[in-house]
């Protein structure tokens, strides 16, 4: 039997599949069948998940594993910061290890366990890199210029009242400040979902983050991730607003200080460092582990993976997350 487990950080939710356990790999077809099957929202088994993370061997020296991002759609993508918090947790206990690198499509990221944010709330901290604003990098086009930071586009929004930014970390992110984080939901919407169907500006989509400035380092943000939809958080969304945060606002954001990110899933804390040109971002929050699901390795191939077929166990993790959640004070 493989242990499939489902995990999240901040909420936004996965199922952690290790190929490394299976007699025979799933093929990439499999993978993205069994992943459309799994995260379905009605249908999925535990309520569905916004993706699937997928752990394989390495292909790159002193890394411990590899981590694969496919969305809940079957697109898969270059990272996921909430995401690598629980591989990177997953890893740590198979390894016993509490410091090390795992690859990802695009770089090797260092992971590091952190004290616990509560009884039973265990916390990961992860690199979130490589940073870059260059249109070539999202990609983006027909946007009239080569990066976009912190300016107006009337391409998304006519009347001038929004600034925005764009970068990849090293997935592509569209982030603007607004202020009123609940009424801009329905123009998060709107713009997530033109963006991420056939347009213009971005051929591959992108995951668009709306941030209300809640005090000096100290943010709430919401993200419409492409393959997905509204998530409960978004990882990389996060660490790409916290540094927007920094160019657009530097009065308010302190970089010597962590900055408090605020989602509707919990929160994290993010530290961005300046390094010459280069910004280093790192995400520090929550990799909860919620179930553990045994299941035959043919009805992951077959995708067949319903309730009658698995042993499902709580872990008791969620009803300790969810005492933390209370406690914060946004
Ligand atoms: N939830 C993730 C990002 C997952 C990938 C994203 N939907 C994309 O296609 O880029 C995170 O926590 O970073």
């Amino acid at each position: 039997m493989i242990n499939l487990k489902k995990v999240h950080g901040s909420q936004n939710s996965f199922f952690i599949l290790d190929q490394t356990l299976l007699t025979t790999p799933l093929t990439e077809q499999e993978l993205v069948t069994l992943t459309k099957t799994l995260t379905a929202k009605a249908t999925g088994i535990l309520g569905g998940a916004d993706g699937i993370l997928v752990v394989q061997k390495s292909s790159t020296p002193n890394t411990v594993a590899q981590m694969r991002v496919i969305n809940a759609d079957g697109s898969e993508a270059s990272m996921c910061g909430n995401g690598l918090r629980t591989v990177a947790r997953y890893l740590a206990e198979k390894h016993a290890l509490t410091s090390f690198k795992v690859q990802t499509r695009q770089s090797d990221l260092e992971v590091q366990k952190q004290a616990e944010l509560a009884p039973n709330v265990p916390a990961f901290g992860v690199e979130i890199s490589p940073v870059h604003f260059e249109k070539r990098y999202l990609p983006f086009d027909n946007l009239g210029a080569e990066q976009i930071i912190d300016r107006p586009l009337v391409e998304f929004e006519p009347q001038k009242k929004l600034h925005f930014t764009i970068m990849a970390v090293p997935n592509p992110h569209l982030i603007s400040f607004v202020p009123n984080i609940e009424k801009a939901g329905t123009f998060l919407g709107e713009l997530g979902a033109k963006l991420n169907t056939l347009n213009p500006y971005f051929p591959d989509g992108v995951n668009v983050n709306f941030a209300q400035i809640l005090g000096p380092n100290k943010l709430f943000v919401r993200t419409y991730e492409r393959g997905v939809g509204f998530t409960n958080a978004c990882g990389t969304g996060m660490s790409a607003t916290s540094l927007a945060f920094y160019l657009s606002h530097p009065e308010q954001c302190d970089l010597t200080q962590e900055i408090t990110v605020f989602n509707p899933g919990g929160m994290v804390k993010t530290k961005v460092r300046q390094l010459d040109d280069q910004f280093k971002i790192q995400l520090i929050g929550n990799a909860t582990f919620t179930h553990d699901i045994l299941v035959a390795e043919s009805h992951l191939h077959h995708n067949t993976v319903t309730p009658d077929v698995c042993q499902i166990q709580a872990t008791g993790e969620q009803e300790a997350y969810l005492k933390f959640i209370q406690h914060l004070n946004a």
